[in-house]
């Protein structure tokens, strides 16, 4: 891995309008930035520190303990921006919290997906590592947030997510006018046998920076559509951000306990108080 050392992170991030010192704790990536206060509400504070372009930042602590929220707008070249720039300001864990379309027909709308790996359908990755590099969850994040969703009795699946660059044409929709991409069906039908879970449009850039960082990244998303069965509602984003939130006082926990047992990495002998 080659890096450059000229990113000073004391200098304010052209995208994000913020600088170290500005965040703690684990940070939330909604793609839609009024997404940032229907997360933030369920905190015990908040304050918003920045608003630039897609990039809306707010702070504050859930379950007493630090948190923040960027937005990163649609897309995986947005919000591999939103992670070079947190990253440079000293964060190291990354939940993204969205919306999906799923592709399995028994996965219903506002169910919620927890990701383990994605597809890497997008170009953004690309430019970072070559295809055959996986996007994988951490297991840290991945477990504070199954462990998130069984406290809150939020129906999850887990599994395998796909992040492309169209909503249209890449997600197997039609275009204007009925247009049909060529292989667009067939993509869909392989993903479905495949047992890939959902249709988004970040996971997979930013579980692959995170990875090549050495840093922390996991996604979960509420269910708005089902590529299968064709339906389309917006129900749930507040069971993704109440998942997403108590994960990531559940990872500062973590960490706490590692730190305390004097080990690098959670495992199963390690345990978390009930929050
Ligand atoms: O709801 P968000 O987090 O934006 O996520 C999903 O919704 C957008 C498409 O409508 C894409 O960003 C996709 O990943
Ligand atoms: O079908 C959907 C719904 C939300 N976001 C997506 O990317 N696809």
């Amino acid at each position: 891995m080659s890096r450059e050392s000229e990113d000073p992170s004391d200098e304010e991030q052209y995208h994000i309008e913020l600088r170290e010192g500005d965040i703690a704790g684990p940070v939330l990536l909604p793609g839609d930035p009024e997404r940032t206060e229907i997360i933030a509400e369920l905190w015990d504070n908040a304050e918003e520190l920045a608003s630039h372009r897609e990039y809306r930042t707010l702070t504050g602590t859930y379950g007493g303990e630090p948190v923040a929220v960027t937005s990163t707008g649609i897309g995986s070249p947005s919000a591999a921006i939103a992670v070079e720039e947190l990253a440079r300001i000293g964060a190291d864990t990354f939940v993204r919290v969205g919306s999906c379309g799923a592709i399995q027909p028994e996965i219903e709308i506002g169910d919620l997906v927890i990701t383990t790996g994605a597809v890497r359908q997008e170009g953004t990755s690309d430019e970072y590592v070559g295809e055959e590099y996986p996007a994988s969850a951490h297991g840290e994040v991945v477990t504070a947030l199954v462990t998130a969703a069984e406290r809150l009795g939020h129906e999850y699946h887990l599994g395998v997510t796909c992040s492309t660059d169209s909503f249209y044409a890449g997600q197997s929709r039609p275009g204007f006018g009925g247009f049909r991409a060529a292989g667009a069906e067939a993509r869909l039908e392989a993903l479905r046998e495949a047992g890939v879970l959902n249709f988004e449009m970040e996971a997979s850039a930013i579980l692959t920076l995170a990875s090549l960082y050495g840093l922390r990244a996991g996604a979960v998303c509420t269910v708005y559509a089902n590529r299968v069965t064709g339906e389309f509602r917006t129900e749930g984003q507040r069971k993704a951000a109440e998942t997403a939130s108590l994960a990531a006082a559940l990872l500062t926990e973590m960490d706490r306990i590692k730190r305390a047992a004097g080990v690098d990495r959670w495992h199963a002998g390690l345990s978390l108080d009930a929050r």
